[in-house]
């Protein structure tokens, strides 16, 4: 699984072959530029995915539902699991939590919506957890996250993301279950793994943006220095002159109306010049020349 936020990374996706396509609220982080994924709400998620709906053909698209939209009210989360399907063109719908969540998920499962599950570290509750951090590594904790898992397939997700947690307790959880887990910062045992797009291809390579790039993040490209270096490279160009060269200029004319083009150019001046002359000539008889000869 990897995240996509639009249409372009979208068809990326999709195309390389990737199972699972997430249109996951790190969008608020990747996309839009805020500190966590809290900010988020339903009106922006459904518009990026319906960009992602648009360049998906093959895989299976998940939307993540944002802080806010499914924890209140069974009702709520349903109002908004539905937007997502038949606003936002997506298959599934995933939120954060575990056994808390459980009966959430297994409303919105009833009525006939797939639910993915996510454990462990859940960022929507940064406020709660105090930051962006490892999870389940005390022997109890632990033990809670692998009852979470179970309680959410127990509600009938069909799937379950565990993120930030050492590797043998991912390893627990995918034993405990019969439904796929799918480790993000988990270890090498969960049945898949997921990966933010912006964060795998470096595209995160600005300064402000280095803070969010976790450590569990493997880069398979730079494509921030490729885009660096695309831009600037324009840069040079137009100041220098060398774009758009002859091969960048493709529009042409054919040779006669282009002759006849500047016949009229250079009627047209004529015509200025005399309408110019004659403007003056007008402009010197009148009161109002008399006036600002005074001045
Ligand atoms: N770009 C991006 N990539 C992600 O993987 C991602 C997001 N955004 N936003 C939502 C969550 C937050 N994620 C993160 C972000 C950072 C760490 C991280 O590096 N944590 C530090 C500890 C930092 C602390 O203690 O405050 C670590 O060493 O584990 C972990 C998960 C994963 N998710
Ligand atoms: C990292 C994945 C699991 C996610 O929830 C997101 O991208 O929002
Ligand atoms: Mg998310």
């Amino acid at each position: 699984m990897v995240t996509a936020y639009d249409y372009p990374s979208a068809l990326h996706v999709d195309l390389a072959g990737i199972d699972i396509v997430l249109c996951g609220d790190s969008v608020a982080m990747v996309e839009l530029g805020y500190d966590t994924t809290q900010p988020v709400d339903m009106e922006q998620m459904l518009h990026h995915c319906k960009a992602v709906a648009r360049g998906t053909k093959r895989s299976l698209i998940v939307g993540d539902m944002p802080f806010g939209s499914y924890e209140v009210s069974e009702e709520l989360a349903m109002t908004n699991a539905f937007r997502f399907i038949k606003e936002g063109f997506t298959d599934a719908v995933k939120i954060e939590g575990g056994r808390d969540r459980a009966h959430i998920v297994e409303k919105i499962v009833k009525n006939g919506i797939a639910v993915m599950g996510h454990v462990g570290l859940t960022p929507q509750a940064i406020s709660v957890l105090g930051g962006f951090r490892a999870q389940g590594r005390t022997a109890v904790k632990a033990r809670g996250l692998v009852d979470d898992a179970l309680a959410l397939q127990e509600a009938g997700a069909f799937a379950v993301v565990v993120e930030c947690v050492p590797a043998p307790v991912a390893q627990a959880i995918t034993e405990a279950l019969e439904i796929p887990t799918i480790g993000i910062g988990a270890g090498p045992h969960t049945c898949g793994q997921v990966l933010v797009y912006h964060d795998m291809l470096g595209m995160t390579t600005h300064p402000h943006h280095e803070a969010f790039v976790p450590r569990f993040c493997k880069r398979y490209a730079q494509l921030g220095n490729v885009i660096r270096e695309g831009l600037e490279s324009f840069k040079q160009d137009v100041e220098a002159g060398t774009f758009p060269s002859e091969a960048y200029s493709p529009y042409k004319m054919p040779a006669a109306e282009l002759r006849a083009f500047q016949a009229l150019m250079a009627q047209d001046a004529t015509s200025r010049q005399t309408q110019a002359h004659r403007a003056a000539e007008r402009l010197k008889q009148s009161d109002e020349y008399e006036q600002i000869k005074l001045y």
